[in-house]
């Protein structure tokens, strides 16, 4: 079986408050994003995980489709496995490529080995894996709280908006990004903020990353900056960073912006 592990973008996030259990409560609005991986899902003589595409970090017992298999058969007697990973969708970026891959082989696993597990089921097996990794398992616009893997449904959509996510190579560790952020209560009400315009978003939806994370790393800002000279309706960094995406009214307003070669780029209509 062969499935596109895609990335999100989070549309505001506020870290609210430190938990007992050492990660912080937030809130934010999940969206997908249509720039994905290809994960292959085979029953198998011998377990075997294969990689290409960019780099990951760490071996293949550590890899999150890898620990997706190993979380499962702790319940289920599975057959071995192959499995094979192209990694897209750069690394350390906000975007929860790591996390989508590891939704991804659990519904790929529990189709491929018909384990029939409901999507409550799947999202707790999600949960253990990552805080992003159960909103992949419906994969649909979701306002998420609590560690961001408890979901209340809203209308948000971004059908026909055209977006520009730039990548500008830098690995931003997401325990090192909530680390430097002091919780506080939200600016605004997020639902609220949401469901106003496009264009009145940048006054009333942002992310407490970019405050944090920007003095350390400039470029954050100025990508930001470019994106709304050169026409975005709303701009912002999305999760913990480092990927910075813009949203444009349509595919023709999207901007030919002259970057640095390193960096990587998404563009295209939600
Ligand atoms: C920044 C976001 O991408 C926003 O969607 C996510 O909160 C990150 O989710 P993730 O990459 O799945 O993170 P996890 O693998 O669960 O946690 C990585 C580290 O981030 C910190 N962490 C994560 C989520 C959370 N609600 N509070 C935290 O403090 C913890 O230090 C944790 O050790
Ligand atoms: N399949 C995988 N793809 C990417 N990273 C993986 C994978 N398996 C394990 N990892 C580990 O997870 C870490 C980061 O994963 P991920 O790509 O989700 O980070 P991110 O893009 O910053 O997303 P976010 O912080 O929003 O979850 C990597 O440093 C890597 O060591």
């Amino acid at each position: 079986m062969l499935v596109f592990p895609n990335a999100k973008l989070n549309l505001g996030l506020y870290i609210t408050s430190l938990r007992p259990d050492g990660f912080r409560n937030l809130e934010s609005v999940f969206v997908p994003l249509p720039w994905c991986d290809a994960l292959e899902v085979l029953p198998a003589e011998t377990n075997v995980l294969t990689l290409s595409g960019i780099p990951i970090p760490g071996d293949s017992a550590t890899n999150l489709c890898w620990r997706a298999y190993e979380l499962l058969r702790t319940d289920f007697q599975l057959p071995p496995v192959q499995m094979h990973l192209h990694k897209a969708v750069p690394i350390g970026a906000g975007l929860g490529g790591g996390s989508s891959d590891a939704a991804f082989a659990l519904r790929a696993l529990d189709e491929v080995f018909e384990l029939h597990l409901s999507p409550e089921r799947l999202e707790d097996y999600a949960r253990q894996l990552g805080s992003d990794c159960a909103f992949f398992i419906r994969n649909k616009p979701i306002f998420a709280y609590e560690k961001g893997d408890v979901f209340e449904p809203i209308a948000v959509s971004l059908t026909g908006v055209a977006c520009k996510v730039i990548y500008p190579g830098l690995h931003i560790s997401t325990a090192e990004a909530y680390a430097r952020v002091v919780p506080r209560a939200p600016r605004h009400d997020l639902r609220a903020s949401l469901a106003q315009p496009l264009e009145q978003w940048r006054d009333l939806v942002s992310n407490d990353f970019e405050e944090a994370l920007t003095p350390q790393y400039p470029i954050l800002g100025e990508l930001k900056q470019a994106l709304y000279t050169a026409g975005a309706a709303y701009a912002s960094l999305s999760g913990s960073g480092s990927a910075v995406y813009g949203l444009f009214p349509d595919r023709e307003t999207l901007p030919k912006l002259l970057l640095p070669e390193e960096f990587q780029v998404w563009d295209g209509v939600l």
